[in-house]
């Protein structure tokens, strides 16, 4: 998904709250988006949402399934959660026994069963949240939108939810959220968007997440001269730049990255790829487990294996398609 140009203001001589804002959000990526009260970070969520339209600038490459938990869920409807969640589900596209097995399973997985056949105006604030997080998992949304999603859960529940973000990215989605809670999934995004205060704000993307723990991928991408990688790229590798062999009219640059964004980097290198810039693919890559993690444990061999595993058929299809564009 990416976003040129985009900028938003509230009426038509409203101020600016975001302008100039350039993001791509790669698939398979969690993403935090930071800022300080009146930012303009519920605005840039609404965005990527397409609750609201940006009043300039263009959104492409929509994801197919979006969905989005807002600040403050009030459901003034006369229907039970079940009732609320299963007309979502179908609203969804999903047949109303699958909506209802769904709606079950969420509803157990967040603790919140026994209030299954409760009317949404007789749930308390907790439970209430709890429906808003469950229609929006229920979908199994390739865009997932969640502003102070645990604000009002129990500690079980805010655990649950980490654990539903954590598969949805494994299953390729983006999640995008943000929490008053600088702790709240520490370490585990992949790109942190800032937006800027001050009435007119800008969103920068550093990637800053701090180094995961565990085992690391070595990712060799090699380019024209000169040509430099896009910013930011998933899981924040480190980057080191390699002069290239005189006369061979390339450079190369050598990518760190914590093995559990090593198939989210690569995905998006062939995503660029496919969009044929200036660094059109890594023509190499190769992995290798460093020191953090796999190999300091000793057991460096079925780590390596295993980014050797993904990083092998990626490649494979870069080059692959590199071929084909000549
Ligand atoms: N519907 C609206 N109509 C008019 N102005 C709005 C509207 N929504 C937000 N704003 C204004 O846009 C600016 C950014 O608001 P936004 O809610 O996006 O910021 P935020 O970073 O999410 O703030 P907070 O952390 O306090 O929720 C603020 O000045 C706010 O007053």
């Amino acid at each position: 998904m990416e976003l040129r140009g985009v900028g938003h203001r509230y009426g038509l001589r409203g101020a600016w709250v975001l302008r100039g804002v350039d993001i791509s959000l790669p698939a398979r990526a969690l993403v935090r988006v930071e800022g300080a009260n009146g930012a303009g970070k519920s605005t840039l969520r609404r965005l990527l949402a397409g609750i609201d339209t940006p009043a300039e600038g263009r959104i492409t490459g929509r994801r197919t399934r979006t969905a989005y938990v807002p600040e403050r869920f009030s459901a003034a409807l006369p229907l039970t959660a079940t009732g609320y969640l299963v007309h979502l589900g179908r609203i969804h596209g999903l047949r109303t026994a699958e909506a209802k097995r769904r709606v079950g399973e969420w509803l157990s997985r967040f603790g919140a069963a026994e209030h299954a056949r409760t009317p949404l105006a007789e749930l308390s604030k907790g439970t209430s949240q709890k429906v808003a997080v469950a229609q929006a998992l229920l979908a199994a949304p390739d865009l997932l939108v969640l502003d102070e999603a645990w604000t009002g859960l129990d500690a079980a529940a805010r655990a649950e939810l980490d654990r539903a973000v954590a598969e949805r990215v494994a299953a390729g989605a983006t999640v995008v959220f943000v929490d008053h809670d600088p702790r709240r999934l520490a370490g585990a995004a992949d790109l942190t968007l800032r937006a800027g205060d001050g009435g007119v704000g800008t969103v920068t993307a550093p990637v800053a997440t701090g180094i995961a723990p565990g085992p690391r991928v070595l990712v060799v991408a090699v380019g024209p001269r000169g040509a430099s990688l896009p910013t930011p790229l998933p899981g924040d590798p480190d980057r080191e730049r390699e002069a290239g062999t005189p006369g061979s009219g390339a450079d190369s640059v050598r990518l760190t990255v914590a093995a559990s964004h090593s198939d989210a980097l690569l995905r998006y290198q062939a995503a660029l790829l496919a969009r044929s810039q200036r660094w059109l693919a890594p023509l190499l890559l190769y992995a290798s487990v460093l020191a953090v993690g796999g190999v300091q444990g000793g057991q460096p061999v079925l780590p390596l294996l295993a980014a050797l595993a993904v990083a092998a058929p990626v490649a494979y299809f870069v080059c692959r398609t590199a071929a084909r564009r000549g």
